[in-house]
């Protein structure tokens, strides 16, 4: 799925109204019942009272639809509406349709005293993607009440009031802070990043319906993946295949003490289908790996504790470095001469070789179209501080594009960034997976797919997609406070189950 910035929306709105040949009162009311529908599946409406804060555009226009539909449904309803001289034309239709409906529609400014009661939502229906700076301080009191009021929930329509969709907002703007925000068609970038986490703690993307070959034919750098992009990058077996077709990987990492993050990573490629898994650890590994895994072989360097010398990896599909790897100076000697001398070989680097390649500034020394998968530290030490998401954003493109590799940052939407500038937000995923190993089953999975013929790329998109959607099979029966990683391993292949469905 495309992502869209908010003037790409506004035209796909128009575009959509004049191909369809309908109204943009009627494409409103279309896109409010679907956030209707949802309301009606999460409360019971004859049970509740919501209070619908509408601004003077068509986010305000959704709102006073809202209203009228929850109405209808049942529930209790009251208006606040911004007081002004100018609504747009169909906020204003909306308005004159809620005469006579026994709401109560209360005109309000910033200075105005608001009313919600403990057990109302709170439907913010402000400001949405016609946002064009960050609120006004005249707003803030408005804003403090509507985000300290004890009440039952908070949802937003489209966008939490206050975030703009595609540029940073500042860390002290005032913004609504949604408990749900139902957004229309696309996501928009601000709602995926971490600097949004107080305003979007869930997120829903609602179909409606708007103009497909407008989307198609409209250029976008940013993507959100779903499972349709992926099943579509899955490859899959025949009758003749034999284990070499499904690539020889090898996984070199491991230090006393940290042997686990290899046992996690080399058996997360095995699930994900590697022909050929082989460990190459310190001398303290062997006995554990060879128990814990029958499936994997396992090589040893003449270390005992850590890893002095790196293995030759000639022969291998695809190679992942730096599980529970360690930062003694001969292993970080050795990686660094492992680099140089295999300039040719696509690498899947993670832990603490990324905190090796920091401390040594070597990243000039990593081959092209290697996959880098930093957590938020190893991003830091590999590219200092940022002043926010987007900024983060923009400087790894630019190391993307110049070094031709590619950077899985790790977080809740897991964030690929390729050498040619695009940009993938993954959709699977939960915090029970906010564990240690999650990220060393996670270099394991891609590896696996390098190592099966997959492009960097798409390795990386779909090992993140597949390990997200493991840990969602997982909380099925887990709670998300007692997933463990080996919980992910167990369930890649459910998720490929789930993903050819
Ligand atoms: N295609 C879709 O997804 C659909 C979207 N819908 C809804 O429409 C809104 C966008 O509506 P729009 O009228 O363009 O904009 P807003 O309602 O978000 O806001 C416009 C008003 O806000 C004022 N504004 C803007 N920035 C500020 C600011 N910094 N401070 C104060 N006021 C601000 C703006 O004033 P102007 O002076 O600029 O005119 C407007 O008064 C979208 O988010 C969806 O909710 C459709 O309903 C269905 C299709
Ligand atoms: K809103």
């Amino acid at each position: 799925m495309k992502i869209f910035n908010a003037a790409q929306i506004q035209a796909l709105d128009k575009e959509t109204v004049s191909n369809q040949y309908i109204s943009s009162f009627k494409l409103m009311e279309r896109a409010t019942t679907k956030v209707f529908e949802k309301l009606q599946t999460r409360y019971k409406l004859y049970q509740t009272s919501f209070v619908i804060f509408c601004g003077t555009g068509n986010n305000g226009g959704d709102g006073l639809t809202l209203a009228r539909l929850l109405k209808e449904g049942g529930a209790m309803v009251k208006v606040f509406l911004v007081q002004t001289k100018k609504y747009s034309p169909d906020n204003a239709q909306n308005q004159d349709l809620l005469e006579d409906r026994d709401i109560n529609v209360e005109k309000f400014n910033t200075k105005s005293k608001l009313k919600v009661k403990k057990d109302d939502v709170i439907v913010d229906a402000l400001f949405g993607i016609g946002l064009h700076s960050p609120l006004d301080e005249e707003w803030r009191p408005i804003f403090d009440f509507l985000n300290e009021t004890p009440c039952l929930e908070r949802v937003s329509i489209d966008m939490p009031s206050g975030l703009l969709a595609d540029v940073t907002t500042p860390i002290e703007a005032i913004v609504f802070k949604a408990d749900v925000v139902y957004t229309f068609q696309l996501p928009k970038t601000a709602l995926l990043l971490s600097d949004a986490k107080e305003y979007v703690k869930e997120l829903e993307i609602l179909d409606i319906g708007l103009d497909l070959d407008y989307i198609e034919s409209t250029k976008s750098d940013a993507y959100f993946v779903e499972q349709e992009k992926v099943r579509n990058l899955v490859k899959s077996g025949t009758k003749f295949s034999s284990k070499d077709d499904f690539g020889r990987v090898i996984l070199i990492g491991g230090s006393k003490g940290k042997i686990g993050a290899m046992t996690l990573a080399s058996k997360a490629a095995m699930n994900t289908g590697s022909g050929i898994v082989t460990t190459y650890v310190p001398n303290c590994g062997y006995t554990i790996l060879q128990t814990a895994i029958p499936e994997v072989m396992c090589d040893t360097c003449a270390g005992e504790d850590y890893i002095k010398v790196f293995p030759s990896v000639e022969h291998y599909d695809a190679v992942g470095v730096g599980c529970g790897l360690g930062l003694h100076k001969d292993t970080a000697t050795a990686l660094v001469t492992f680099l140089k001398d295999n300039k040719d070989k696509k690498l899947v680097i993670d832990a603490d070789a990324l905190n090796i390649i920091s401390e040594q500034k070597c990243l000039d020394k990593v081959p092209v179209e290697s996959i880098l998968t930093p957590h938020e530290k190893e991003l830091k030490r590999l590219i200092g501080e940022w002043d926010n998401d987007f900024d983060k954003i923009d400087k790894v493109k630019q190391l993307a594009k110049k070094h031709n590799v590619i950077f899985v940052l790790k977080g809740a939407h897991t964030i690929t960034i390729a050498p040619d500038e695009t940009i993938y937000f993954n959709s699977s995923g939960n915090w029970g997976m906010a564990t240690a190993g999650v990220g060393d089953t996670l270099t394991g999975m891609i590896t696996s797919l390098l190592g099966q013929g997959y492009t960097s790329k798409e390795a990386a998109i779909v090992g993140v997609y597949l390990h997200g959607l493991a840990g969602d099979i997982a909380i099925e029966n887990i709670h998300p406070h007692s997933l463990v990683a080996s919980d992910l391993g167990k369930n890649i292949s459910s998720a490929y189950n789930q993903i050819a469905l």
